[in-house]
Order: structure tokens, then C-alpha cells, then sequence
């Protein structure tokens, strides 16, 4: 089965249109206003209704208080709620109960103790994206969105319990590498596709689509 492909922040009704086009699985918008990629909620709403059936629809908070994620939910309408700052196992598990929504819970990866939460995770997520982690110290680092990788080998084969999505540092040229290496069912990219910080590039979402889909097992049709 080919490696699902979600496209994360996304701000423009172009972009949407190229990933949904090129056969993106997920489309991820951003609420985190320190973020290049941030939308408004109702902005965010106009720009998923072409993907409504076609792709889900990804909402990305970090450590959102209730009211926000009450908010998100009743304007955008999301399929999944990616929860991407320091959410424990507890609130996780809140947030999925109090919306009915599915949650994606992101680690952050560095070295192989920052996988040691992931089984207290298992039975409160329905997903989990693993991303790079910042190196303290990194001058306006973002709690993900950074384009940095981590090594791949500490998720080769990783059964989390869950499925999965591999991201950070991804982009055209080197998700192949990435897929074969890791395993991965799934992959996330922003940096990867942006021609500056936050301004996504059609071309560059069709050609990192290509290299997932090209390396899929060709379907025998009679
Ligand atoms: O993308 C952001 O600006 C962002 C801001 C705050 C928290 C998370 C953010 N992005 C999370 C994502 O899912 C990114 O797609 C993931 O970190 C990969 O990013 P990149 O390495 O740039 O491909």
C-alpha cells in the first residue's frame, strides 16, 4: 500500500488545489500564531471545503486551551486534531473525549529515550506523527515546522500501536530515502515544499507527491 502523504500548512486556495490534485491524503492548517502558516479559524474553513471527501482535514494546535479547540472544531470542522506542543496522555485523552474528534499526537525526536512516552500515548491516540526536535538553543525554533530531520533509524520498523507519520526535513528528494529506510506508512512535510518560510510552492507539492507515489508498488490491472 503506498505511503499516505499529508501536506501541512497550507494558506492559500492554489496550494490546497495543487495538493489536493496531486492526490494529497491529509491537508494540515496551522493555528499557532508565532507560526509563518498560521490561518484564522474562519480563513482555514474557506480553504478546506474543496478537500471535504477527498482529503482529511488536519488542525494543528499546540497546547490549545478548550475554548480554542471549541472554537477550531465548530468553524473548521476537523477530521483530525493534530496536537503538537507538550499535550500528556491525560489531556490528550480529554481532548479526544470532549471533541469526539481523532487526535494525532506528535513526539518530538532527538534520540531514542524521546520515544519512552509513546506506549502511556497508545490508548488515547488514534495517530502518531514523529518530528524533529529542535537542538536547544536554536534561535526562533517552532514547536515543529522547523525543516529539520532527525535520524530515521530511530523509527526504522517502529510499531508504536498506532499509525504512524514520519516528518521533519522532508522534501522531494530525500522522502524515498526516508520511506525505504524508516518503513513508514505515512509522511508530513512543510518546509520541504515552501519556496521561503510559510509560502508553500505547487510545484514542489506535486513533485514531493510524485516521489512518494513513484515508489510505490506499481497495481497489477487486468
Ligand atoms: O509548521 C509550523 O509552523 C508549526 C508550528 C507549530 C507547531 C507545529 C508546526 N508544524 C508541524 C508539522 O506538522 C510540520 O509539518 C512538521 O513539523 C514538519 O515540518 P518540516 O520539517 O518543516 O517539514
Amino acid at each position: 500500500m503506498p505511503a499516505l502523504v499529508k501536506i501541512c500548512g497550507l494558506s492559500t486556495a492554489e496550494t490546497v488545489a495543487a495538493a489536493l490534485d496531486a492526490g494529497a491524503d491529509m491537508l494540515g492548517f496551522v493555528f499557532f500564531p508565532r507560526s509563518p502558516r498560521h490561518v484564522a479559524v474562519e480563513a482555514a474553513a474557506a480553504l478546506a471545503g474543496p478537500a471535504r471527501g477527498r482529503a482529511q482535514i488536519v488542525a494543528l494546535t499546540v497546547d490549545a486551551s478548550d475554548a480554542a479547540l471549541d472554537a477550531i472544531v465548530a468553524g473548521l470542522r476537523p477530521d483530525i486534531l493534530q496536537l503538537h506542543g507538550a499535550e500528556t496522555p491525560a489531556r490528550a485523552a480529554a481532548i479526544r473525549a470532549r471533541t469526539g474528534i481523532a487526535v494525532m499526537k506528535a513526539i518530538r525526536v532527538g534520540e531514542a529515550a524521546d520515544l519512552a512516552p509513546v506506549p502511556d500515548f497508545a490508548a488515547h491516540v488514534d495517530r502518531f506523527l514523529f518530528d524533529a526536535k529542535p537542538p536547544p538553543g536554536l534561535t526562533g525554533a517552532l514547536p515543529g515546522g522547523n525543516g529539520l530531520a532527525f535520524d530515521w533509524r530511530l523509527v526504522r520498523g517502529l510499531d508504536p500501536g498506532r499509525p504512524w507519520m514520519l516528518s521533519g526535513g522532508l522534501d522531494p528528494a530525500n522522502v524515498a530515502e526516508a520511506l525505504d529506510l524508516t518503513g513508514a506508512p505515512a509522511v508530513d512535510v512543510s518546509s520541504g515544499v515552501e519556496s521561503a518560510p510559510g509560502v508553500k510552492d505547487p510545484d514542489l507539492i506535486r513533485a514531493f507527491i510524485r516521489a512518494v507515489r513513484w515508489r510505490a508498488p506499481a497495481v497489477a490491472t487486468a
